[in-house]
C-alpha cells in the first residue's frame, strides 16, 4: 500500500463527505490520527476555514484549530479528484498551520478535468482513472 512507503505520517485527513469513508481506515492502517476536514458550521470549537471553487459553485472546508500542529507530516484522503479545487483547499489549510502535506490519495481521478496539474507537483496516488469514451 502507498502509505507504508511514506512513514512518519502523524495525520491522516479525510474530506467531508466521502473522504470520511476512506480516510479513517487509512489513518488507522498507518498509525496516524484521523482529522476531519468538514463543510462549514459542522465543527464545534475554533476552526480555520478555506473557501474554494468547484465545477458547480463555491464551497468551504474547515479544520479545528490545534488538530494539526506545525511541522506535522500529513496525508490528505478523498474519494475523487475532479478539478482539484477541494484538495488544493485542504492543502492550503494544512500549509497555513505549518504542516507538511506528504501526499494526497483518492480512489478515483477524472484526468480530463486536470486537477492533478493544480497540485503544484504534490504526489497524488489514485486507484482508478476514469476516462469518458
Ligand atoms: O476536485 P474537485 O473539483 O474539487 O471535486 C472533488 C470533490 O467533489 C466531491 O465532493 P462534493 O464537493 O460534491 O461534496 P460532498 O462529498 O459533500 O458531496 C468529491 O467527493 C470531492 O471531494
Ligand atoms: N465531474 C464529477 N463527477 C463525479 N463526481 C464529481 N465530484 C466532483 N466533480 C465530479
Amino acid at each position: 500500500m502507498f502509505a507504508r512507503k511514506l512513514g512518519g505520517i502523524c495525520s491522516g485527513l479525510g474530506i467531508e463527505a466521502r473522504g470520511f469513508i476512506f480516510g479513517p481506515p487509512i489513518a488507522l492502517a498507518i498509525g496516524a490520527k484521523f482529522v476531519p476536514l468538514r463543510k462549514p458550521k459542522k465543527l464545534p470549537g475554533k476552526v480555520i476555514s478555506q473557501e474554494y471553487i468547484l465545477e458547480y459553485g463555491r464551497d468551504c472546508l474547515e479544520m479545528h484549530v490545534g488538530a494539526v500542529e506545525a511541522g506535522e507530516r500529513a496525508l490528505v484522503v478523498d474519494d475523487l479528484i475532479a478539478t482539484g479545487g477541494t484538495l488544493c483547499a485542504a492543502m492550503d489549510l494544512l500549509e497555513r498551520v505549518g504542516a507538511e502535506v506528504v501526499e494526497c490519495a483518492c480512489v478515483i481521478e477524472l484526468p480530463e478535468l486536470k486537477g492533478r496539474e493544480r497540485l503544484n507537483g504534490k504526489p497524488l496516488y489514485v486507484l482508478v482513472e476514469y476516462l469518458e469514451v
